[in-house]
């Protein structure tokens, strides 16, 4: 999906959303484990049936599904499957390697599982993110300032006449168009992220952070939003997904879904 096509999502449904699809096994409701179907797979469609109106995103974070070992990378190929075209797929996955093994992380997650984006880290440097930049008709997300409180350690630290993160970012910034090439910003950094907003004012930041890490999401939307279009991809996980773990999950996750999106509805009416 390419950023006309995002945004025009965005626009339609007055909406930045984006769900992250965590399936954390001892928190799924447990009238799922009497089906047939892997109680994952029964857990993602019925959620996503419930809350793809209210979102224009999923993030699969594939730490919760590499540890149920092959059935959790089957559980994402039938989790992606059931993604319908319209929404935006990401593959939260922060790889970073040497250049020859960065390719086969790239071809992994835009070839063979189809994904639109991935996450990746930007600390091996340029040779290491070019093999993501090469597939120009998907989209690679650099983290930039992460929403743990761990980033202070290093990503917050003191660099010239800035940050780290700012430093990283900005150099980053120019290995491609801000067309392929997003940033992580985490939400908890409310200050932060709307300097960033002022020094990348095209860029689409993918926001973590808001919900079960306390972010703020009104503070994220008056200074987060790019000057050309939306420029936001706000994603909330834990708070959707497990809103109620009672027979009621998925109108729970629905109802909870639509409250952030009629919050984002607010700022992005009317804009361009
Ligand atoms: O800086 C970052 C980068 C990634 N994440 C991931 O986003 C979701 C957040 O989950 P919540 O339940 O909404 O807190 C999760 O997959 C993280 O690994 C992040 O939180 N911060």
């Amino acid at each position: 999906m390419n950023r006309q096509q995002l945004v025009e999502q965005i626009r339609k449904k007055q909406t930045c959303l984006c769900i992250g699809l965590d399936p954390d096994m001892e928190r799924l409701p447990s009238v799922l484990s009497q089906g047939e179907e892997h109680p994952v797979l029964a857990f993602h469609r019925a959620i996503i049936q419930a809350t793809a109106p209210y979102c224009v995103a999923y993030k699969l974070n594939t730490a919760f599904y590499e540890v149920l070992g092959s059935t959790g990378w089957q559980l994402l190929e039938q989790t992606l499957e059931l993604i319908p075209d319209t929404h935006f797929k990401i593959a939260d996955a922060k790889r970073g390697d040497v250049e020859h093994t960065a390719r086969q992380y790239a071809r992994a997650f835009f070839e063979s599982l189809g994904f639109d984006a991935v996450t990746v880290s930007p600390l091996l440097g340029k040779d290491s993110v070019q093999p993501f930049l090469d597939y120009t008709d998907k989209w690679t997300i650099l983290l930039g300032l992460t929403s743990n409180a761990g980033s202070q350690d290093f990503l917050q630290l003191p660099c010239g006449d800035g940050y780290l993160y700012e430093r990283i970012m900005r150099q980053a910034s120019g290995w491609a168009s801000p067309n392929q090439l997003m940033f992580v910003v985490g939400a908890t950094w409310p200050s932060q992220l709307q300097q960033l907003r002022q020094q990348f004012p095209d860029h689409f930041f993918l926001v973590p952070g808001i919900g079960a890490q306390g972010g703020d999401l009104q503070a994220i939307l008056e200074s987060g939003q790019a000057q050309s279009d939306a420029g936001l991809l706000i994603n909330v996980s834990r708070a959707i997904l497990y809103a109620s773990t009672g027979n009621d999950f998925a109108t729970a996750a629905a109802e909870k879904a639509a409250q952030y999106a009629r919050e984002m509805a607010g700022f992005l009416q009317g804009r361009k």
